[in-house]
C-alpha cells in the first residue's frame, strides 16, 4: 500500500516537472517572434512557480512513504531475524562469531531497507523522470533529434552487466572485514580487565589498528569500483548533449525545428542526465543489497538441530527423578567420546554431587539434561522418559541451571534476579537472593535491587556475580536445579550458608552440584566422580571414602590444603 502511495505521488511528480522545458521552449518561441508582453511573462513565471510547488508536494509525499515503507521493512526483518536466532542450537552459535551476526543484523538489514526505501524510490523516480521525458521529446521536438542523441544512452546495460558481479564481490568482502573487526572489537571489551592488568593496551590497539586497515582497505576497493561505474553514466549523458548542440544547432539553423523546441531539447536532456546517474546508484545499491539479502536468507534458512519430535510427550509437571544409561557420548564435532560408562540414577529431591579433573566431562554431563546437545536416544531419563521424548519447552522449563560464569545482562539486579520469571514481585526477588546470600551485599549499594550492573556485570565481585546468577536459578524454582561449578568463587563460609539454603527450601526437589571443593558436595545423596569422561566411582560421600580411590584421594589432599591454610 505504501508502495502504490508513494509510486503514485512519484510519478505525478516527475509528470508535473517535465513539462517546465516545455513551457520554456513555448516561452522562447513567443520572445523570438517578438510577441512577448508583460502579461504573458507573469504567467509564464506563475506556471514555473506552480509547476515547482505541485513536484515538491508529490515529490515529498512519495519521499515519505518510500522511507517509512523501509524503515517498516528493517524493524520487521531485525525482530525476525532476532527470533530466528533464538530458536536455533548452541552449537550453532559455536560456529558464529558474535560480529559476524552483529553485522548481518545491523549492515546487511541496513543494506536491504536502503535498496528499499532510497533504492525503489530513485528508480521509480529515474524511471518515470526518463519516460517522460523521452515522451516529451519525442513528441514536442523532433524524433529524429531525440533517436540519434540518446544512442550513448543504450551502453548503459552493457556497463551494468560489467560492474555488477564486482561491486557484490567487492561489498561482500568489505562486510566480511566489518565482521572481523566487530569480533574484534568485542572480543576486547569483553577482555578489558585482562588487558589492563597485563598493560597490553598497545597489542589489543595494533590487533585492532590492524583490523580497521583491512576494513579501509576493502571499502576503497569497493568505492573506487562504484566511483568507476558512476562516473559512466554522466559520461554517455555529456556524449549525447554533445550530438545534441551538434545535431540540433544544425536543426535549428537549417529552419527543420523551432529555436523553442532546441532550447526544451536541451532542457530534456539535462533532466535525462540526472536519472542515467540515479539509475546507476540504484543499481549498485541493488547489487549490495542482493548480496545481503543473499546471506539473510541462508541465515533466516538455518534450521534448529535440536528440536521436538514428532508428537513428543506433553507433561503436566515434572517430578525431577533422573537417570543416565549411557554407554557413550560424543560431541558432533569431536572425535572421540566425551563421556562414557555413565550410569546411575537419582530420585526426586535428592542432591547428586558431581566431582572430577577439569576437562573429565562434568558440564557435558550436565548438559545433556536439558538437550543443550543432544544425546543418543535411550540415554537420558527424566521422570522415566527419554529425554528426547519430552516436549522441548516443558523439559527445559523443569530446569534452572547456573553456568560456571554466571553471565549477568546490561540491567539492574533486580531484572537480573527476575529475568527466568517476569512478573515476580520484589518480595521474591528478595526471598531469592537472601538464599542465594547476596541480599544484605545488595541492600548496602546505594539503588539496592535498581543498582545497574555493566555488561557482564562489571561492578559486581566474581562471587558476587556468582551468586546473582543463583539467585535467578532459586527464583525459578524448578523442579530441576543444576549449579555448575558456581560455587567456586564464594568463600568456605558462603558456600555453607548457599548449601544449608539448598537443603532448607528444596527439599523436593532435584538438585545437581558440580563442584571442585568436596565441601559443597559432601552432603549429597550419590557423589560421581567423572575421570577423562569416565564415571569412575559412585556413592555418598562415607561410602567413596571407604572405597579409598580417586574421591579419597582428592578428600585428603584438599584437607590438607584446609589445614595448611588453618596454620
Ligand atoms: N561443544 C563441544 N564440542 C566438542 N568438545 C567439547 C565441547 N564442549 C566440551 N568439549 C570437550 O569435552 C571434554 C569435557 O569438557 P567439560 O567442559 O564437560 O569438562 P568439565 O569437567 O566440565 O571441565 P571444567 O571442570 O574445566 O569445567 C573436554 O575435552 C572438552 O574439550
Amino acid at each position: 500500500m505504501y508502495y502504490v502511495i508513494s509510486f503514485l505521488a512519484i510519478m505525478a511528480a516527475e509528470i508535473i516537472t517535465v513539462q517546465s522545458p516545455a513551457l520554456v521552449g513555448r516561452f522562447t518561441d513567443v520572445l523570438n517572434k517578438g510577441k512577448l508582453t508583460f502579461g504573458l511573462v507573469e504567467r509564464y513565471s506563475l506556471w514555473l512557480v506552480l509547476i515547482a510547488i505541485g513536484f515538491s508536494i508529490f515529490f515529498g509525499i512519495g519521499q515519505f512513504r518510500t522511507g517509512q515503507m523501509g524503515r517498516q521493512f528493517e524493524y520487521l526483518l531485525r525482530r525476525h531475524l532476532f527470533t530466528h536466532w533464538e530458536t536455533l542450537s548452541t552449537s550453532y552459535f559455536r560456529k558464529r562469531s558474535i560480529g559476524d551476526l552483529l553485522n548481518h543484523a545491523m549492515n546487511d538489514v541496513q543494506a536491504v531497507r536502503q535498496a528499499i526505501s532510497q533504492g525503489l524510490n530513485q528508480l521509480s523516480n529515474a524511471i518515470f523522470l526518463l519516460c517522460s521525458s523521452l515522451f516529451m521529446m519525442f513528441h514536442t521536438v523532433s524524433i529524429k533529434l531525440t533517436a540519434v542523441s540518446i544512442i550513448p544512452i543504450l551502453f548503459i546495460p552493457l556497463f551494468v552487466v560489467w560492474f555488477g558481479p564486482r561491486v557484490r564481490n567487492a561489498s561482500r568482502r568489505a562486510q566480511e572485514s566489518l565482521s572481523s573487526m566487530t569480533d574484534l572489537a568485542e572480543e576486547n571489551f569483553s577482555a578489558i580487565r585482562l588487558i589492563k592488568a597485563t598493560a597490553n593496551e598497545s597489542v589489543a590497539v595494533n590487533r585492532f589498528e590492524g583490523s580497521v586497515d583491512t576494513v579501509v582497505e576493502r571499502q576503497l576497493i569497493m568505492a573506487r569500483q562504484t566511483a568507476l561505474f558512476q562516473s559512466l553514466i554522466p559520461l554517455m549523458g555529456s556524449i549525447s548533449f554533445f550530438i545534441a548542440l551538434l545535431y540540433g544547432g544544425y536543426l535549428v539553423v537549417t529552419h527543420q525545428i523551432l529555436l523553442g523546441a532546441f532550447v526544451a531539447f536541451t532542457m530534456y536532456l539535462a533532466l535525462v542526465i540526472n536519472p542515467l546517474q540515479q539509475i546507476g546508484n540504484v543499481i549498485n545499491n541493488f547489487q549490495r543489497a542482493s548480496a545481503s539479502l543473499l546471506r539473510l536468507s541462508i541465515l533466516l534458512g538455518e534450521q534448529p538441530d535440536i528440536t521436538d519430535k514428532r508428537n513428543p510427550v506433553e507433561l503436566e509437571s515434572i517430578r525431577g527423578d533422573i537417570e543416565f544409561r549411557m554407554p557413550a557420548f560424543q560431541y558432533p564435532d569431536g572425535d572421540h567420546p566425551a563421556l562414557a560408562d555413565v550410569f546411575f540414577a537419582i530420585s526426586h529431591g535428592q542432591t547428586l554431587g558431581i566431582v572430577g579433573q577439569t576437562g573429565s566431562g562434568k558440564t557435558t554431563l550436565v548438559n545433556l539434561l536439558p538437550r543443550i546437545f543432544d544425546p543418543l536416544p535411550g540415554t537420558v531419563f527424566v521422570d522415566g522418559y527419554d529425554v528426547r521424548d519430552l516436549r522441548l519447552e516443558d523439559l527445559r522449563n523443569a530446569i534452572s541451571y547456573v553456568p560456571q560464569d554466571g553471565f549477568l545482562f546490561s540491567a539492574n539486579i533486580g531484572e537480573n534476579i527476575s529475568f527466568s520469571k517476569e512478573n515476580a514481585n520484589l518480595a521474591e526477588i528478595e526471598q531469592a537472593a537472601r538464599l542465594a546470600c547476596i541480599y544484605e551485599e545488595v541492600q548496602a549499594f546505594p539503588a539496592k535491587f535498581d543498582t545497574v550492573i555493566g555488561e557482564r556485570g562489571i561492578a559486581l565481585s566474581g562471587g558476587q556475580k556468582q551468586r546473582t546468577a543463583i539467585a535467578r536459578a532459586f527464583l525459578k524454582d524448578a523442579p530441576i536445579l543444576i549449579l555448575d561449578d558456581c560455587l567456586s568463587a564464594v568463600d568456605m563460609n558462603t558456600e555453607k550458608r548457599i548449601v544449608n539454603s539448598l537443603n532448607e527450601v528444596r527439599s523436593n526437589r532435584t538438585t545437581i552440584i558440580i563442584a571442585h571443593r568436596l565441601s559443597a558436595v559432601r552432603h549429597a545423596d550419590l557423589i560421581i566422580v567423572l575421570d577423562e569422561g569416565r564415571l569412575v566411582e559412585k556413592g555418598t560421600h562415607d561410602e567413596l571414602i571407604a572405597q579409598n580411590g580417586i574421591y579419597a584421594d582428592m578428600f585428603a589432599l584438599q584437607q590438607q590444603d584446609s589445614e595448611v591454610a588453618m596454620n
